[in-house]
């Protein structure tokens, strides 16, 4: 699992476990954080799924995923985890949904989004790319002690909880990453 990430590795090694896969991740093998230079999110997924085949000599799975408001055309989108960087390393999500808050608050239209750009990559270097997406609002204050990352602002559409206020298999029926992974099953690891 090329990521570096613990609230993804946890969730995508739970939705690998029911087709009897296990994982390790890139941070137990110690392989490095590649920069993510592309400007797309299947497009920074390939690269990290590439990089850590080629280190690893073993197939890997990427996740490349963020956070979108419409009022902010899309944004932070490919940008969702440097909004969230510390100056001295580290991350603070508190302030960085505070920001998108502070930044989208002006604007009547709450729509908001994930994105999930899964890509599996062997070490020969082929990769198949899938995308996932899941449609909801933005709230304030965020609310809820689960999931990870950005959750606790999330309100996915038809729902009344947010992402954070969901148990584990409330986000995995209508997350972005079980979308992305629905289709990466299907063409993947069936049959
Ligand atoms: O690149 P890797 O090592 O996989 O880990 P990362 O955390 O840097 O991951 P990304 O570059 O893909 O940035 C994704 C950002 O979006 C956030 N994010 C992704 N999926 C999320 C989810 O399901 N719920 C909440 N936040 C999420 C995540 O916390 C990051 O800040
Ligand atoms: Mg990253």
């Amino acid at each position: 699992m090329a990521s570096h990430n613990a609230g993804k590795v946890a969730e995508n090694a739970a939705l690998l476990a029911e087709y009897g896969i296990g994982i390790v991740s890139a941070k137990e093998l110690g392989l490095p954080v590649p920069e993510e230079t592309e400007t797309s999110f299947l497009g920074n997924a390939t690269l990290k799924a590439l990089a850590a085949a080629r280190a690893s000599r073993l197939v890997a799975l990427a996740d490349d995923s963020g956070f979108s408001v419409a009022a902010l055309d899309g944004a932070p989108g490919v940008h969702t985890a440097d909004w969230a960087e510390l100056p001295g390393g580290g991350r603070d999500y508190a302030a960085a949904m505070a920001k998108v808050r502070d930044l989208a608050a002006p604007h009547a239209d709450r729509t908001a989004w994930f994105t999930c750009a899964l890509v599996l990559a062997w070490p020969d270097g082929h990769v198949e790319g899938f995308e996932g997406r899941a449609m909801g609002e933005w709230v304030w204050p965020p609310r809820g002690p689960g999931g990870f990352g950005y959750d606790p602002m999330f309100q996915p559409a038809g729902q009344a909880l947010t992402f954070a206020e969901m148990d584990k298999a409330g986000k995995h029926a209508i997350s972005h990453r079980a979308n992305a992974f629905r289709m990466l099953a299907e063409a993947c690891l069936k049959g």
